[in-house]
């Protein structure tokens, strides 16, 4: 057990270092030429571990990043840097690696912490498999749990305030545009110009508890399953893209899958966690 507040940030740290070598190992088989880098500080050693396998592995690779954070990883490291917007019609990414920011029982996942959440949905829906690497703090039953900042929504800065009534009204707790950073006045700007919008909600229901049938998960009682609030949200005017990962994962669907194939945890005890879909 942690006794100071810089060991307990060691061993997040080392956590995410194990969930993210672990990851690569089982996943970049040599062979493949496309990959996707996330965004985030766990995939800064996804990134690590890839550039240790040297050049006569990755030099016939390229690497597609989700935004100016892994944009400038994939340089420093010296890997190819390619642009999702020229992949070749018809192609797909081998693999993407990326982090979360909460995943539940069903691998549904809270993403954009770091606000990038809208090119790493893209670049996760453009590979044939999405790998998710992650500490244990981002483990959990139910999303909202352990990550009570609220789900990342990007939206159009002239339909915020709109944006933010209609999540009030579908029982947000609290929804509140992102700040920008210290010393920064106003909102975030995300890599694509838009805000991000924080919307708390009660703990989200999966799919099987609502075909327990005690539970509607229709946000009628304030409460909400994963795949209904998404798809609503995603409706709403101004709403550019959201920090909810859900539907069909790689394993389901030949391209197109927002949840992973599998997600790499770090644990506390220095054990990586693995979970894939049904486990
Ligand atoms: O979604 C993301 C950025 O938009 C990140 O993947 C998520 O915030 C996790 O970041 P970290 O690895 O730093 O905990």
């Amino acid at each position: 057990m942690a006794s100071t507040a810089e060991e307990a940030a060691a061993l997040v740290e080392t956590s995410k270092c194990l969930a993210a070598y672990q990851a690569v190992k089982d996943h970049l088989r040599p062979e493949y030429t496309r990959i996707g880098i996330g965004s985030g500080s766990t995939v800064v050693y996804v990134v690590n571990a890839i550039a240790e396998l040297g050049p006569s592995v990755t030099s016939k690779m390229a690497f597609y990043p989700t935004g100016s954070q892994s944009e400038e990883l994939i340089e420093a490291a010296g890997l190819n840097l390619h642009y999702i917007s020229k992949l070749p019609a018809g192609q797909q990414l081998d693999v993407a690696f990326d982090g979360a920011d909460e995943v539940d029982d069903d691998m549904n996942l809270i993403k954009g912490g770091g606000a990038c959440l809208w090119q790493e949905k893209i670049v996760a829906a453009s590979a044939k498999r999405f790998v998710c690497v992650a500490d244990f703090r981002k483990l959990s039953g139910r999303l909202g749990t352990a990550w009570k900042k609220g789900i990342p929504i990007e939206v159009l800065p002239m339909a915020a305030p709109r944006v933010l009534d209609e999540l009030r009204r579908m029982g947000s707790l609290n929804p509140r545009i992102r700040p920008g950073l210290p010393g920064k006045a106003g909102a975030i700007v995300t890599d694509n110009g838009m805000w991000i919008i924080d919307a708390p909600f009660a703990p989200l229901l999966l799919l099987k508890d609502t075909e327990s049938g005690t539970q509607a998960g229709n946000g009628a009682d304030g409460l909400w399953t994963v795949d209904a609030l998404a798809d609503k949200l995603i409706k709403l005017p101004g709403v550019a893209e959201i920090g909810l990962f859900y539907g069909n994962n790689g394993l389901e669907v030949a391209s197109g899958a927002q949840k992973p194939v599998a997600a790499y945890f770090g644990m506390a005890d220095g054990t990586v966690q693995i979970k894939t879909p049904g486990t």
